[in-house]
């Protein structure tokens, strides 16, 4: 096993990529590979055992050229402040591809939820907020939901924050639940992106999505939404995991009913007429289609070069090292990046935030009518820059299309002081 990739380093590189196909000076290319500020804390939180828990915490605000920060908090033992940079950068990309008003940010807790209650993670979760508070705002820094976080935990944290401004302030984070501000389609919206990805990707490359075979990596928000989806456009789904494992069956796994046997037992193992394989066997699985939804670095250079699929479509962020970039674009192997495939989810959490300054509400119709559109465009954005630049891949397209949209917003307002 070769080291694993910095995702920061990652994402420096990819940057570094686009920009040679770019004509923008290297400053201005350095002030754009890193973040303007992080926040680093130890939150102390009282467990329900009456001792101090302390949990570190991040929320890195990466750029502000095109709007306020913007992009979810990820609760999970293995966050680290470079991978806290990256997601936040990653994010100043995705709303730039997809031309939303916003830069990027993100944030993490290091903590396994499963090792706590419902009552501690509230506890934590408020803390959180307290310490967010005076970064955070309508108009100043926008969290949602990412790995093990949901509506759940984006509730607490605007109940924190408007009753310590003692204000209703919805649009100060999004992904809520419908009841607390939540827009109608967030839950699906980066499965739904990713299908809509992968459909357009597939007419595109002259190829038939139905009857395609497809592998999922990461059975959770991301993953489940978007295996159902994709086999609702007639494909079939073959392997899905989680953390636990895979499971194939080379005749079809039903999407749904692998999604209620997680929910209901906790993992995808040992679900009906499957085998058990490992997450790396499902990754280089013979199959049309490859839906990384887990974590990064899921693909390194070595298992690039035993993946079998012919099109990968990155619902996760950063599941592919620059490594395996490299290796997959020399094997013809297409991989729409997940700055496109899973910009769903903040797409949908701007309309979100739109409905909650507005406090007019749309209806589930509307909201995936207008994501669709949004999708649309962007991919024949990309691919417009892709073929008229002659770009070596769809990553390069998506960063070149972004970067240029970002340099744009930051040359018009100039510099300051
Ligand atoms: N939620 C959102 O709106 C968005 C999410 N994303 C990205 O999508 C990806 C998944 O996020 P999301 O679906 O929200 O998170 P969830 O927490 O809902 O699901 C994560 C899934 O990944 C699985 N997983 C974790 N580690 C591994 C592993 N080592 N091997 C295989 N599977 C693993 C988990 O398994 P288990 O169930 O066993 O824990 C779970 O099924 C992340 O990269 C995230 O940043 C991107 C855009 C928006
Ligand atoms: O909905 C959002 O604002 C951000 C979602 C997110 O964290 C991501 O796209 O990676």
């Amino acid at each position: 096993m070769s080291q694993e990739a910095n995702p920061f380093e990652s994402l420096q590189e990819q940057i570094d990529d686009a920009a040679a196909y770019l004509d923008v000076r290297g400053d201005v290319i350095e002030r754009l590979k890193n973040p303007e500020r992080v926040l680093e804390t130890n939150l102390s939180v009282e467990m329900d055992d009456g001792d101090i828990g302390v949990f570190r915490a991040y929320r890195s605000q990466f750029n502000g050229d095109r709007g306020p920060y913007k992009g979810g908090i990820r609760y999970h033992p293995g966050v680290t402040r470079d991978e806290v940079k990256a997601l936040s950068g990653w994010m100043v990309y995705k709303c730039a591809v997809v031309d939303i008003p916003y830069g990027g940010g993100k944030g993490g807790i290091v903590i396994d939820p499963s090792d706590y209650s419902e009552t501690e993670l509230e506890r934590v979760s408020r803390a959180f907020a307290k310490e967010l508070r005076p970064l955070i705002g309508e108009d100043r820094d926008i969290p949602a939901p990412d790995v093990n976080t949901g509506q759940r935990e984006m509730n607490w944290i605007k109940d924190t924050y408007e009753t310590l401004e003692n204000t209703t302030a919805p649009g100060v984070i999004t992904g809520k639940a419908l009841s607390n501000g939540g827009s109608e389609g967030r839950v699906e919206a980066t499965g739904r992106s990713t299908m809509l990805t992968a459909r357009e990707a597939f007419d595109y490359l002259d190829r038939d999505i139905e009857g395609a075979t497809v592998a999922v990596q990461g059975y959770g928000n991301a993953g489940s939404v978007a295996a159902k989806l994709i086999e609702d456009l007639g494909a079939t789904v073959v392997a899905v995991s989680d953390s636990s494992g895979a499971v194939y069956n080379p005749d079809g796994i039903d999407a749904r009913d692998v999604k209620q046997f997680k929910n209901e037992t906790g993992s995808v193992s040992g679900y009906r007429d499957t085998e058990a394989l490992t997450n790396d066997e499902l990754l280089t699985l013979d199959v049309d289609l490859l839906v990384p939804a887990a974590l990064e670095n899921a693909i390194d250079g070595e298992l690039a070069r035993e993946v079998q699929a012919d099109m990968i479509v990155e619902a996760a962020n950063g599941p592919l090292t620059p490594e395996a970039d490299e290796v997959l674009t020399g094997r013809d192997v297409h991989v729409l990046p997940d700055i496109l495939a899973n910009a769903g989810g903040v797409t949908v959490s701007y309309f979100e935030w739109v409905q909650n300054r507005q406090r007019f509400y749309w209806t589930e119709e509307r909201v995936n009518d207008e994501l669709e559109r949004i999708i649309v465009d962007a991919f024949d954005n990309l691919v417009e820059a892709y073929e008229t630049h002659d770009l070596p891949n769809f990553r390069t397209a998506a960063y070149v299309v972004a970067i240029r949209r970002v340099v744009d917003a930051y040359d018009s307002s100039g510099n300051w002081p």
